[in-house]
């Protein structure tokens, strides 16, 4: 049985178009993992400290791995996709979130979903409502294109080539 979950990725360090295409890709290419509909790319300004500006996308995979096995397939995409530091909010090769795994909630120390600050960051809401807009957020009781409308949406743009 396969289940839908929403995927963030992001990245302000190299040739992050790239590394976000590749990263899609190799996702898709795991057991388990489809690829279904995703965003385009957004250039978007760096919420935190000061650090180069990110490319943004989402993207919903059908899965038959347990959320768990999802966040591992992440990790293991980021050190693949050439991630090495780990200061928080800092600038990074690849960041991969796993946003929803479909209405699941939980809290564990390495997983809690959905993830936590997703309702807040327009650089998550904007691309996920390209490609999910009807999508409930299981906690807030708000669909992804409600949340879009309460937060401040200057500073994402979509990238056009
Ligand atoms: N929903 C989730 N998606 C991804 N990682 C999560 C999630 N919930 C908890 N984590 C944990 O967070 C760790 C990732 O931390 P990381 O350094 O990437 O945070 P960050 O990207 O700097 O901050 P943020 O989580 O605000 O984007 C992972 O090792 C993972 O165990
Ligand atoms: N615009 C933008 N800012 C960020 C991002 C990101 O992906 N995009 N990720 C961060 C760490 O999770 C911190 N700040």
């Amino acid at each position: 049985m396969e289940t839908a979950c929403a995927i963030a990725l992001g990245s302000n360090l190299g040739d992050s178009e790239q590394t976000i295409e590749t990263a899609l890709a190799q996702l898709d290419q795991i057991d388990g993992m489809r690829l279904g509909l995703r965003s385009q790319l957004y250039k978007t300004a760096p919420v935190g400290p000061p650090q180069p500006d990110y490319i943004n996308a989402c993207a919903i995979f059908h899965t038959t791995l347990s959320p768990e096995q999802v966040l591992q397939v992440l990790l293991l995409t980021e050190t693949r996709c050439g991630r090495v530091r780990r200061e928080r909010w800092g600038p990074r090769t690849l960041d991969l979130d796993l946003l929803l795994y479909s209405d699941r909630v939980m809290d564990t120390p390495s997983l809690t979903l959905p993830h936590p600050r997703m309702h807040e960051r327009a650089f998550v809401l904007m691309p996920l409502a390209e490609v999910a807009p009807e999508l409930p957020h299981p906690i807030r009781q708000q669909t992804i294109k409600e949340l879009l409308m309460q937060v401040d949406i200057s500073g994402v743009y979509p990238l056009v080539a």
